[in-house]
């Protein structure tokens, strides 16, 4: 085998081992990602009822499923694996897989009803070459129920989505709620209709066809608004019922034609639905990423059809959960507008007092226990304790992604809860996901926590990683909100000698308000272990700092966050261990507009680039995102709907934008785009290409046909890794 820092000598050469040259090799490259992309992470996991065997010993069955990259068939692919925990509702006794792994296929959703006896699924398959969707229940080795959804035309393709989709056993398990796209009458148009002798006749616009359905003409090309970014099919959810034994489909119709409807679940006794509905009037803005859209806390009445609204009606809310002892539901609330993401109050809604609390509020700085607030943009699916007192919630604290208080390194982020008994997914940044049970500690001791690990992950012995805090100098602190620190993840080879600089990828991530936790990152760790290192910079604004962070950036975008994520970098090259020659820059979407900046603010600093959907012109970008408000609160107006631009909010707009230092910039630049995005439209890359090209800068544009603004189809993603990597490689002349 050849060295992969491309010297002569046989491999493992003391060069590689002893400089930790770059490994430069393309195919060993690929080889590397082949090899970390294998590591799969954990999506779901299901606790099943507790079951005494014959012997008296208890058991719990725990299905988990995975997602991983299979680069050879180019999709993500889903699978299960089950595992069975003996113990004494307190403790683990004995723990091990049952069974190895099974790829999942088709199915959008998936749910067990409540005594663990039956199983539904929503599947899609193929048939004929037409796209069909079913509802299948499961009860114990045999499939007792399929139901062909397409054909029964009650409503269009079912929502699998986290946004809005569910599916969810009534409590007495005979009906099942899920939520799916309204039926649209099929329109037709004036002059290619069936054919004018078969319809009987004709009022006003529409057509009456067969005696039932009215056909609108002339409605063929209405533009149905949707809901944005990765939403793009969905427009108007329609809450729907499975009576399971009667085989019927019911659409209620007594939700507003004001709100679209979403998270749903069944009230105590069944009596109804609890669900959240999101305003839409006067118009829909993007979903994805966006926990500040005005929404409420909804319960239709199941018998009289009344609809009423449960929570303000000023706010955005989330997360619905019913306690075990189906008293209480807790949901996460935070304001409407303003950052797109924002430090959320826990609350708690009596069902039989109908009074609302607040059990958690929002922090605005930490205090003395050093708790953060509530960043997360879900709550688990069940994250109560068995006797409905206490809430489990995983959010960002700092840079770690951490369950209330059980962790300190790493990040560890809560799958389930059922009877007390935890599934929890752990990662580090050396370290892919394992999976750990534990049953939760009685109020008060939770730090005698102990967990038992059903699934190891290998730690990656030569990453390296620590997390480094920064105080901005007294020149860069915010007047309105002083005193602010920030954090950055740094990895780095593991077993460099003291002679050896590094040379350095900066990445600031996106958002701006969302932050990188110490977590297995595929990308950072590839880049790490080809022998770069890697900063990852959580600057003023990120989320998990506390609301008044996130409060400081909007209005400073371009400015505070470019110069933060300078002075982190300033820092790290002032320690040493890095080549300051040897610097780069890279990020996505807000972190791409850091990124382009940077190089434009720093011109002889930065030596490379590489950009995915970059934000480049916030006044370009406002008439064709679909988050203009995004583009008004990050230049420092408040947004309203009806707000007309005026050529000075533009300016300002433009005057915050990376375009406006294009003249400056030097580094090459890598863009990479996605042909469906619809939150930087790629019109935004392009403007960016167009200007380096008029200024001689070296780019290259990369274009994604069928990739949104995230470019994780497998190979957009793999492909802009070995091309990000190599950019980077080739202008350092590594
Ligand atoms: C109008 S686009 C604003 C940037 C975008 N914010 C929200 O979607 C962004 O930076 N997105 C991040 C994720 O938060 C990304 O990495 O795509």
């Amino acid at each position: 085998m050849f060295c992969p820092a491309n010297c002569v000598t046989e491999f493992p050469c003391e060069l590689y081992h002893v400089s930790h040259k770059v490994i430069t090799s393309p195919d060993y490259i690929a080889k590397i990602y082949r090899e970390q992309s294998q590591y799969p992470s954990l999506s779901r996991a299901d606790v099943g009822p507790v079951i005494t065997s014959q012997y008296g010993g208890s058991y719990s069955n725990i299905s988990t499923e995975w997602t991983q990259q299979d680069l050879e068939r180019n999709e993500i692919v889903k699978f299960c694996r089950q595992y069975i925990v003996f113990h004494d509702n307190k403790s683990i006794v004995y723990s091990g897989p049952s069974g190895n792994c099974t790829e999942i296929k088709g199915e959008l959703l998936s749910q067990d009803s409540p005594s663990g006896e039956m199983k539904a699924v929503m599947r899609e398959c193929s048939i004929k070459g037409e796209e069909k969707q079913f509802l299948e229940i499961w009860h114990r080795n045999r499939k007792i129920k399929s139901l062909n959804l397409t054909e029964l035309k009650k409503h269009g393709k079912v929502y699998e989505d986290d946004q809005f989709g569910c599916l969810v056993w009534s409590h007495s398990e005979t009906h099942l709620l899920y939520v799916a796209e309204k039926k649209r009458p099929k329109a037709e148009s004036y002059f290619q209709s069936g054919s004018e002798s078969t319809l009987p006749f004709q009022v006003h616009e529409y057509v009456i066809c067969k005696y039932v359905t009215l056909l609108p003409q002339g409605d063929q090309f209405v533009y149905y608004e949707d809901w944005g970014e990765t939403l793009v099919t969905k427009a108007t959810p329609v809450l729907c019922i499975l009576d399971i034994e009667g085989n019927n489909v019911s659409v209620l119709e007594s939700i507003p034609d004001s709100i679209s409807p979403g998270q749903a679940f069944w009230a105590p006794n069944d009596t109804g639905v609890v669900f959240v509905g999101w305003w839409h009037e006067p118009f829909r803005l993007g979903l994805k990423y966006c926990r500040n859209r005005r929404s409420s806390l909804f319960y239709v009445d199941l018998t009289g059809g009344k609809c009423e609204r449960l929570s303000s009606d000023s706010a955005a809310v989330c997360s619905p959960r019913l306690s075990p002892d189906l008293c209480r539901i807790v949901y996460l609330e935070c304001e409407v507008y303003g950052p797109h993401q924002q430090c959320n109050k826990l609350c708690m809604y009596d069902w039989y007092t109908k009074k609302t609390t607040v059990v958690v509020d929002v922090v605005k700085r930490a205090k003395e226990d050093g708790f953060t607030g509530i960043y997360s943009t879900v709550l688990s699916h069940q994250c109560w304790s068995a006797d409905s007192q206490r809430v489990l919630v995983s959010c960002a604290q700092k840079t770690s992604l951490t369950i209330v208080t059980f962790s300190n390194m790493g990040s560890w982020c809560l799958l389930t809860i059922h009877r007390d008994l935890m599934v929890v997914s752990c990662s580090s940044p050396n370290c892919p996901p394992s999976l750990r049970v534990g049953f939760l500690p009685v109020s008060g001791s939770e730090d005698e926590m102990s967990w038992v690990t059903l699934e190891e992950a290998q730690t990656q012995p030569e990453i390296d990683w620590q997390i480094l805090s920064f105080t901005p100098p007294p020149e860069e602190d915010n007047s309105q909100y002083p005193g602010l620190d920030y954090e950055a993840i740094l990895l780095k080879p593991k077993d460099v000698t003291e002679k050896t600089k590094l040379p350095l990828i900066v990445n600031p991530h996106g958002g701006p308000h969302s932050v990188i936790v110490a977590e297995w990152l595929l990308s950072p760790a590839v880049f790490c272990s080809v022998g770069f290192g890697v900063l990852l910079v959580n600057y003023r604004g990120s989320i998990g700092y506390g609301q008044d962070s996130i409060l400081s950036l909007p209005g400073n975008v371009g400015t505070q966050d470019v110069k933060d994520v300078q002075f982190a970098v300033e820092s790290v090259l002032k320690q040493g261990g890095f080549d300051r020659e040897k610097v780069v820059v890279t990020g996505g979407s807000h972190g791409g507009f850091l990124a382009c900046h940077l190089i434009g603010q720093y011109p002889d600093f930065y030596k490379a680039c590489a950009a995915r959907n970059p934000v480049i012109n916030l006044a370009s970008m406002i008439g064709s995102t679909d988050i203009p408000d995004w583009c008004m609160v990050e230049a420092g107006f408040d947004y309203k709907t009806n707000t007309l631009l005026s050529p000075a909010m533009l300016e300002q707009m433009l005057n915050k934008s990376p375009i406006k230092h294009v003249t400056q910039v030097k580094a090459p630049v890598l863009l990479a785009l996605g042909e469906d995005d619809r939150r930087v439209p790629n019109k935004q890359g392009l403007e960016y290409y167009k200007s380096l090209k008029a200024f001689n800068v070296p780019v290259r544009l990369l274009w994604y046909p069928d990739n949104n603004h995230s470019l994780s189809k497998v190979d957009a993603e793999s492909d802009g890794f070995m091309n990000i990597v190599l950019w980077l490689i080739q202008h350092l002349s590594l």
